[in-house]
C-alpha cells in the first residue's frame, strides 16, 4: 500500500533511504535544512556535495518546509546526525502538535547523546509525547549508502519492543536488494550501532599506520568483547552483538572505504590533525562524540574498555596513537572470556 513518508535529514542516508522508499512506491518527502540541497534536489534530482553521480527519481519530493514534508505522513524517518536528533525532534513536536497527527516513529542515525549518554530512541520518546507518535522504531545494520544506492545486497535490523511495528518497518524497506530482519532488542541494537563507529577509527588508523590484517582482526574482535561489555551493562542481549547490529556493522565500518570513521582513522594514522580531517570529511564521524560518551560511560560504570580508552587518549588528549598501541600490548596477561 503507497503511504506517505517523511525522511529527516538529507544527507548521505538520508537520501538514499528515501530513495528506497520512493523506489518502493511510496509518497516520499525529503526534509532539509538547506535550500540550495532542495532545490538541487527537486530540479537536477541529484545530491553531489553526498552521493555524487546518483539521480533521485523525479517522484522524490525534497522541502525545507517541515509541515509540509510531515503533513499526512504514517511514518517519520529520523536520520540527521545524533547531535542533532533532540534538536529535530522538539521541531517535529511543533509540528505534529499543530498537524495532530500520530505517525509511526523511525530512526536510522547510530550514535549516544553527550552528556546524558542516552540512546537515539530515549532522546526522541523524551521529547515526542505518546500522544504526539506511535512506537518508535530503529533501523540498524551494516549498510552503506554508497552500495545501497548501486542497489548491491544490504541486510539489516528493525528493531522494536513491539514486533508488529518492526515488521511494519520491515515491509516498507525491504525489496530485492534491500533485506530487513526484525530485532525486539533495541537496547542491543542501538548500542552495537553507536560503539561498533569506536572501534571502526581504531581500525582505520591501524591501517594508516601500515599494520596488518593480524591487528586488524584483534581489535575487530576484542573491540567487540568492549561493545557486548558495555551494551549489556545497558541492558542488551549479548546474542545481539552477533547479528547483523553487531558484528555484521562492526565488520563492515572496520573494512569499508565507504566509511566515515574508518577513513577518519586511516587519516589520523597517516599523521593528519583530527581538526583537519574533521574538515576535510565534510560528513558525519559519529565516533568522534560516541568515544567520549562511551568512555565517560565506562569509567562512570568502572567497566573495562582499553581500545576505547587509547582511542579517546588520541581524539581527546592528543596522545601519540603508537605509544597507545604499545600500552595496549603491554597490559598484563588475561583471560580471553570474562
Ligand atoms: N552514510 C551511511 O551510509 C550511513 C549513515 N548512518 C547514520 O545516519 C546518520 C546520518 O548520517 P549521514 O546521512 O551519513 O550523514 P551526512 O553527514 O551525510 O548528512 C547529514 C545530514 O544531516 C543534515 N543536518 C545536520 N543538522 C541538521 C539539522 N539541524 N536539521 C536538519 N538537517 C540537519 C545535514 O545538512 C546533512 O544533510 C548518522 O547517525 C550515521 O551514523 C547509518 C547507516 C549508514
Ligand atoms: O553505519 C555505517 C555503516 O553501517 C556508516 O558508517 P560511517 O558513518 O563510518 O560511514
Amino acid at each position: 500500500m503507497k503511504e506517505k513518508v517523511a525522511v529527516l535529514g538529507a544527507g548521505s542516508w538520508g537520501s538514499i533511504l528515501a530513495s528506497v522508499l520512493d523506489e518502493n512506491g511510496h509518497d516520499v518527502w525529503l526534509w532539509s535544512n538547506s535550500q540550495a540541497q532542495v532545490d538541487e534536489l527537486n530540479n537536477q534530482h541529484t545530491n553531489e556535495r553526498y552521493i555524487p553521480n546518483y539521480k533521485y527519481s523525479e517522484t522524490l519530493h525534497a522541502t525545507v518546509d517541515l509541515k509540509e514534508a510531515v503533513d499526512g505522513a504514517k511514518a517519520v524517518l529520523f536520520v540527521v546526525p545524533t547531535k542533532v536528533i533532540r534538536l529535530v525532534a522538539k521541531q517535529l513536536v511543533e509540528v505534529l502538535s499543530e498537524l495532530k497527527q500520530k505517525p509511526l516513529i523511525i530512526h536510522a542515525s547510530k550514535g549516544l547523546e553527550l552528556g546524558s549518554h542516552k540512546r537515539i530512541s530515549e532522546v526522541i520518546a523524551e521529547e515526542i509525547p505518546s500522544d504526539l507518535r506511535r512506537e518508535i522504531v530503529v533501523l540498524s545494520g551494516p549498510s552503506h549508502a554508497e552500495e545501497v544506492a548501486k542497489k548491491d545486497i544490504t541486510l539489516i535490523t528493525s528493531a522494536c519492543e513491539n514486533l508488529e511495528a518492526a515488521k511494519e518497518v520491515q515491509k516498507l524497506f525491504m525489496n530485492n536488494y534491500l533485506r530487513i530482519y526484525t530485532n525486539t532488542d533495541v537496547i542491543g541494537v542501538e548500542t552495537g550501532a553507536a560503539f561498533k563507529n569506536v572501534v571502526a577509527i581504531g581500525a582505520g588508523a591501524l591501517h594508516g599506520l601500515g599494520y596488518g590484517d593480524d591487528a586488524k582482526a584483534a581489535l575487530m574482535t576484542r573491540g567487540l568483547a568492549e561493545i557486548s561489555r558495555l551494551g549489556v551493562a545497558f541492558g542488551a542481549d549479548p546474542l545481539t552483538f552477533i547479528g547483523l547490529s553487531g558484528v555484521g556493522d562492526l565488520i563492515v565500518t572496520c573494512t569499508s572505504v565507504h566509511s566515515r570513521n574508518w577513513r577518519a582513522g586511516d587519516q589520523l594514522g597517516q599523521g593528519k590533525k583530527l581538526d583537519e580531517v574533521i574538515e576535510d570529511m565534510g560528513m558525519v564521524i559519529e565516533g568522534i562524540n560516541t568515544c567520549k560518551a562511551a568512555y565517560e560511560l565506562a569509567q562512570q560504570k568502572g567497566i573495562e574498555m582499553p581500545i576505547t580508552e587509547a582511542i579517546y587518549h588520541v581524539l581527546y588528549e592528543n596522545k601519540d596513537i603508537k605509544e597507545e598501541i604499545n600500552l595496549l600490548m603491554r597490559r598484563e596477561g588475561k583471560a580471553e572470556l570474562g
